[in-house]
């Protein structure tokens, strides 16, 4: 195993602590939240606790599954209990960046469902301000270009400026995400104020989500080589585990 992937699983096995028998448990989407998943089988094997689990993408359902992990049909359930999941970035308010793996939309419905949200993520994903990662704009297919432009004029508005390109998959077709739209990567460089464009953006028509996940974390477990720093929305206070 790497060391990224370990600082990963150190991560992951702090959030592990917070799962309880019976809860309805969110499971996100992506590399750091896959090795929660397996700490999350490993533990199953050995403790029944009764869960319900719901998955933020059909890649997470699919992992999960493979992991022995019934998941739920979300369609199903208003209330989740907790979620875990990673982020592409964070920054000191805990606001969050993401979508690099295009789950943003499912992962924005489950992570405002839930009571709880725990981020969790090695440390090189906090940055001082977000929007070195490109920003994806999940929109839909009808009057792309105008969407495009729209997006344009309400991030110049919220000071950020820089190219917007629909993205591709490695073979070069055209990106869909779980629920059949494009993502629009919007690579800004920085995002002085992600509040303002997150709100410009909910009354872009087109767009169906943004990767901005502001105010929606409760909890975040970095890892780093000396060991797991602990950020809280209620106390804003840092401490280390
Ligand atoms: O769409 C993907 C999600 O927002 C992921 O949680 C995010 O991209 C972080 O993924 P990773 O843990 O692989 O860096």
């Amino acid at each position: 195993m790497t060391d990224i992937q370990n600082l990963k699983r150190e991560a992951a096995a702090e959030a592990l602590k917070f799962v309880e028998p019976g809860m309805v448990l969110g499971l996100g989407t992506g590399s750091t939240a896959s090795a929660f998943i397996e700490l999350l089988a490993e533990r199953l094997k050995t403790e029944d606790l009764d869960l319900t689990c719901v998955a933020t993408s059909e890649q997470t359902k699919r992992f999960a599954e493979e992991r022995g992990i019934k998941i739920a049909d979300f369609n199903t359930i208003a209330d989740v209990d907790l979620t875990i999941d990673g982020a592409d970035e964070i920054d000191p308010q805990l606001n969050l960046l993401k979508g690099g793996g295009g789950a943003l939309l499912r992962e924005k419905i489950v992570a405002f469902a839930s009571d709880r949200v725990i981020i969790i993520a090695d440390a090189s994903k906090y940055v001082e301000q977000l929007g070195e990662f490109p920003l994806p704009v999940e929109i839909v297919d009808f009057g792309v270009a105008a969407t495009l432009a729209m997006i344009e004029a309400a991030a110049e508005d919220a000071g950020c400026q820089g190219s917007i390109a629909l993205r591709r998959t490695a073979s070069g077709d055209t990106f869909r995400t779980d629920g059949g739209h494009l993502i629009a990567d919007c690579a800004f460089g920085s995002i002085p104020d992600p509040e303002t464009l997150a709100d410009l953006l909910d009354i872009v028509p087109g767009v169906v989500e943004h990767g901005l996940f502001i105010g929606i974390a409760d909890d975040v477990f970095l890892a780093a080589p000396d060991g797991v720093r602990h950020y809280s929305a209620a106390t804003d206070d840092e401490d280390e585990d």
